[in-house]
């Protein structure tokens, strides 16, 4: 294949200063793996955490030499925080974010402190964290609802799609086509139901991604996250990739994340699985904000009967056991099923059924959970 090579693209890197203006940032060590696809370059660069803000125009310096190459069709380049560096290993205590109203009634929350070490995105309030320890248990489906509960709570919520190999949001809000950009450079999010998304799925064909491999993953993540015309947020939700391997850990540690939501099936097995995603935000120091059980128990679509077989009350008993909040029982029904694989969300489209009032309630849990005040009062739960 001719085309740039990555000793060229290094090569080039060495015309960029560092922040010592002394030495380059290949020489500094700044500069990760080189991925070059399709004529595209994709790479980050490593900055002290607490001058990432300032370390800005290095990265647009550093993507403007390579765009400028001869054989390079685009680059894409992130900052990514060196967390050994003034980071620190103090406990990072919970943004209280004070909710208040804007003149349109909304509910708006003041600009917080971004975590120690992180850098927040202007604009957005809390960006909270939807994660599983293992794929199927429903977290995506999960995070939509969720999503819309807290809309419904009166707040301006976005999600982004992290789950960059199976993206599920253009399926699950019924969203396609792509984004239009401003300037070239950011990206307008899509919009469905009220809600501001950004997923993958609207960017590249599902086989492309397939291909990309972790830090190409990465900076497309933090391009999704900071380059995107979010607007004011109160509450941007992150769709977690399932599992908790380097991928999620590295995501988890990357995104400034206020809290994070598990979501676990009542079974033995997802439990553990459920404690593994616990233990990987504990790690990292990210706030647990509660356990979502998903399919904790059945309720006939005839009768309306609630039927207990699956072992609910596992993952309240979980959340018990070590002490973060149980936000909630989701139960299986074929109109979760259907609505969500129809990209028709319960939340959005039969908010006075049942299954809309618990989506709601856990959402006001999360939102307490973040500091913030109840918006609205949810309404009466109606029976479907
Ligand atoms: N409470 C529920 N009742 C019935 N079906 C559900 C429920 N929650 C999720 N599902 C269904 O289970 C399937 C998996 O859900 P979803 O895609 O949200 O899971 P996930 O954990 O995000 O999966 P993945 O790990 O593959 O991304 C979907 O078909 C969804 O409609």
């Amino acid at each position: 294949m001719t085309g740039v090579t990555k000793e060229q693209v290094l090569e080039t890197l060495k015309t960029v200063r560092g922040p010592d203006l002394e030495h380059d940032i290949v020489e500094l060590g700044m500069v990760s793996d080189v991925f070059i696809s399709d004529g595209k370059v994709y790479f980050s660069i490593t900055v002290p955490a607490e001058s990432a803000k300032e370390l800005e125009p290095l990265r647009l310096a550093a993507e403007r030499v390579i765009k400028e190459m001869p054989g390079v069709k685009g680059a894409l380049v992130a900052l990514t925080a060196d967390k050994r560096a003034g980071s620190g290993a103090a406990p990072v205590s919970r943004p209280q974010p004070q909710a208040g109203h804007d003149h349109h009634g909304h509910a708006h929350a003041p600009q917080q402190q971004p975590r120690a070490g992180k850098l927040g995105v202007p604009g957005i309030n809390a960006i909270i964290a939807v994660a599983s320890g293992k794929g199927g248990v429903g977290k995506s489906t999960t995070a939509v609802n969720l999503s819309l509960g807290l809309q419904a709570n009166g707040l301006r919520v976005g999600i982004l799609d992290a789950d960059i190999y199976g993206p599920s949001m253009p399926r699950l809000l019924k969203i396609s086509g792509r984004p239009t950009q401003i300037d070239g450079r950011i990206i307008n999010p899509m919009e469905n139901y009220g809600l501001k998304v950004m997923s993958m799925g609207f960017l590249v064909d599902e086989d492309t991604a397939m291909i990309w491999r972790g830090p190409m993953v990465q900076s497309a993540l933090m391009q999704m996250l900071r380059e995107v015309a979010w607007g004011e947020l109160d509450v941007l939700v992150v769709d977690m990739p399932p599992g908790t391997g380097d991928a999620q850990l590295t995501m988890a540690q990357q995104v400034p994340l206020a809290g994070a939501v598990i979501v676990s099936t009542p079974q033995d097995l997802a439990l553990v699985d459920a404690r593994k995603g616990l233990n990987m935000f504990k790690k990292v120091e990210v706030p647990v904000l509660g356990i979502v059980e998903n399919m904790s128990y059945f309720i006939a679509p005839d009768t309306g009967t609630r039927y207990d077989i699956f072992g609910h009350g596992g993952a309240r008993k979980e959340a018990e056991r070590i002490g973060v909040p149980f936000l909630g029982e989701v139960p299986l029904t074929i109109n979760i099923r259907e609505t969500s694989d129809a990209g028709t969300p319960l939340v959005a489209t039969e908010p006075n059924g049942i299954v809309a009032g618990i989506y709601r309630e856990i959402a006001a849990k999360v939102w307490q959970q973040l500091g913030g005040q109840p918006q609205r009062a949810a309404p009466a739960i109606v029976f479907e």
